[in-house]
């Protein structure tokens, strides 16, 4: 559905000032699959649905989305994909329901299909009784919730979500994922989304790409990345000097830092590796906690940073 080859955007910003936004970035995404693509502010994730989207244009490389070029044939592209952006893309003075038809007309829709489609949209995302109010007069989540149905309009196969619940209370997010995942359901549609919300793309997504500075640093399921990359964490307390050093001759035994009342490690496997550090220094562990690892966790081990939440 989605291929592209070292896919890259610089900003010209002055003559002495390039930025570098998109690295060279190589993806396929297969019909069907539902990936989130995270990263920390600034990493290209906006960037890089923009070029997928055709609103800007690739400085170098090739993306191929739904079958058609971006850069010689984005008209085919846009007839085939539906884009939720940041901002709010309904006009604020218009009714909900005069909203989508009228982008149902833009998109070409007679104006019995665009009706029809309108109705079917409101359903589809709990807006039925909202159909008279004002744009303007919805809450953040239902017009957070009126921006999917906008970008659902002609049916597109593909949907590109800009960090669709950004902003959202929890209950209002829990809903919107609710109504997202029963569209794709009865649509089979492929949808890429971008987020800063960790708990989302590990629970939503089967496929999670890690985006930094430009580049993919890691793309796989969740639960993948984060045995693979980031293991679990124990928490100890008790004879803090003995545990140190138990912990330090603990085979694969990383990033071992000791609190004022607490030593913590990272193991590949924290249950098997527990009872192993309890017979080494019998009776020095007072209390033991094992940790299982978050995406937060596979970005600190990938960039020695934190992917902190922003909500
Ligand atoms: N039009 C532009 N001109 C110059 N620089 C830009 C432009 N658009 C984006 N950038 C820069 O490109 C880099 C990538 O930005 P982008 O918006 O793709 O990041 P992001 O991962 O989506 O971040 P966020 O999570 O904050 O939305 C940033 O350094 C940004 O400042």
């Amino acid at each position: 559905m989605i291929q592209t080859r070292a896919l890259t955007k610089d900003f010209v910003v002055n003559r002495k000032t390039t930025v570098h936004a998109v690295r060279g970035i190589s993806l396929d995404i297969a019909p069907g699959e539902l990936v989130a693509v995270l990263g920390p502010n600034g990493a290209g994730k906006t960037t890089t649905l923009r070029m997928l989207t055709t609103l800007i244009a690739p400085t170098s490389g090739t993306a191929t989305v739904a079958g058609h070029d971006v850069a010689t044939a984005a008209a085919e592209v846009r007839r085939q994909i539906g884009y939720v952006g940041q901002g709010n893309g309904a006009g604020h003075i218009h009714r909900v329901g005069d909203e989508l038809r009228t982008q149902g007309r833009i998109y070409g829709l007679d104006r019995r299909s665009a009706a029809r489609r309108t109705d079917e949209l409101l359903e589809a995302l709990d807006l039925t009784e909202l159909r008279d109010r004002k744009v303007s007069d919805l809450s953040g989540g239902q017009r957070r919730r009126l921006d999917v149905a906008i970008g659902l309009v002609h049916a597109p196969r593909l949907l590109f979500l800009d960090e669709p619940s950004t902003g959202l209370d929890p209950q209002n997010r829990a809903n919107l994922w609710q109504h997202i995942l029963r569209m794709r359901e009865e649509h089979r549609m492929t949808i890429v989304l971008t987020t800063h919300y960790l708990d989302e793309a590990d629970t939503m997504a089967e496929r999670v790409v890690v985006v930094d500075h430009g580049e993919v640093i890691a793309d796989d399921t969740a639960r993948a990345l984060k045995a693979k990359l980031a293991g679990d964490r124990l928490i100890l307390t008790g004879d803090l000097p003995l545990l140190a050093k138990a912990a330090a001759a603990l085979p694969g035994a990383r990033d071992i830092t000791e609190t004022t009342d607490t030593l913590e490690l990272r193991v590949s496997d924290g249950p098997a590796a527990l009872p192993e550090l309890v017979a080494a220094v019998p009776g020095a562990v007072r209390t033991a906690e094992i940790q299982r690892p978050t995406l937060d966790d596979v970005f600190l081990s990938l960039t020695g940073r934190n992917l902190r939440e922003h909500s």
